[in-house]
């Protein structure tokens, strides 16, 4: 018998390509299915030089995909979890989590080594809000300037000289195989990276269940558990990759999930944290948000949606 072939979707970048390929390596070792991908240019791609601080967590990375698989043309859509917001629309679910890389946010310069380093009055680059509080808590006399695009264009943007310092995704770096240009790593629980980072997750249409159930092999359980109380967390707060929010969720060798958070404003004055450890993921990622929300976060995240 010939074996089925699943379609793929995927965005069209670099990154998104190594991911999905990565995805359809894994079902053909692990599935009786075969695998063809299916490149599509989103709307958050076609945006991605200009707004996308502001419109991130809306699912602009995932509606052209959502849709081929509406229409037939593909059968699951491969994302950054990062990518996908928290509240799922009822048609589709994520049916696998990946084994999680490295979560932490990459320090990439080619002159310094880490943000101890940097000169008074730097210019580090980055569009998300949360490393910009993040660098300003920790750094307020830096200038934080936007830096936008995919991670190549980054990354040719800092050797254009335009800034001492960028900051990015490590796990990006790495597939893409610049592992090399990291210069130090920003992690937990100093620095808090965002929600689901480094975990990479399937898409398939809610009524396929048995394609659901055959594709949960490529799940891996302590990542799937993590990013559960991570987007529990976002879910609370209501939040979107726009906002600056921090969360890293650890499982532990007892099988419990250690979920630790933190809430900012975009000038890095204010930062409120939270953690708990917890058995139910959705449970635990809840708990922590009120905790946050109790300590103010809903006027703290309000400033974000100005900035
Ligand atoms: N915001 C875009 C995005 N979505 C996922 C990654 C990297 C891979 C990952 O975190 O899983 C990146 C690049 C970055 O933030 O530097």
């Amino acid at each position: 018998m010939t074996k089925k072939i699943l379609t793929l979707a995927t965005r069209d970048s670099a990154l998104a390509l190594w991911q999905t390929k990565h995805v359809a390596a894994a079902i053909e070792a692990r599935t009786d299915y075969r695998t063809q991908l299916l490149p599509m240019t989103t709307e958050g791609d076609r945006r991605l030089e200009v707004t996308l601080s502001k419109l991130g967590g809306k699912g602009l990375f995932l509606k052209e995909l959502e849709q081929a698989m509406l229409a037939g043309e593909a059968d699951i859509a491969v994302h950054s979890m990062k990518d996908v917001p928290a509240d799922m629309p009822d048609d589709f679910l994520i049916c696998a989590v990946l084994e999680r890389a490295d979560a932490s946010d990459a320090f990439v310069s080619n002159h310094y080594q880490s943000l101890d380093d940097l000169p008074d009055g730097a210019v580090v680059g980055t569009s998300s809000l949360r490393r910009q509080a993040q660098l300003l808590s920790l750094r307020p006399d830096l200038q934080v300037k936007p830096l936008r695009g995919n991670v190549n264009s980054r990354l040719q943007k800092l050797d254009d000289g335009q800034y001492a310092a960028i900051i990015l995704a490590s796990a990006g770096l790495i597939r893409l195989g610049f592992e090399d240009r990291i210069a130090s790593r920003l992690t937990a629980p100093q620095w808090l990276p965002a929600v689901s980072q480094g975990a990479i997750g399937v898409e398939c249409l809610a009524n396929n269940s048995q394609l659901a159930e055959e594709l949960s092999v490529l799940s891996h359980a302590d990542t799937h558990l993590c990013i559960r109380a991570e987007r529990a967390l976002n879910l609370t707060l209501e939040g979107s990759c726009s906002v600056a929010i921090g969360a890293y969720a650890e499982a532990l060798s007892d099988h419990s999930i250690h979920l630790k958070a933190a809430v900012f404003s975009p000038d890095g004055e204010q930062v409120l944290n939270a953690q708990q450890q917890g058995y139910d993921p959705e449970s635990l990622g809840r708990v922590v948000a009120e905790d946050l929300l109790s300590q103010g976060a809903k006027e703290i995240l309000a400033l974000s949606e100005q900035a």
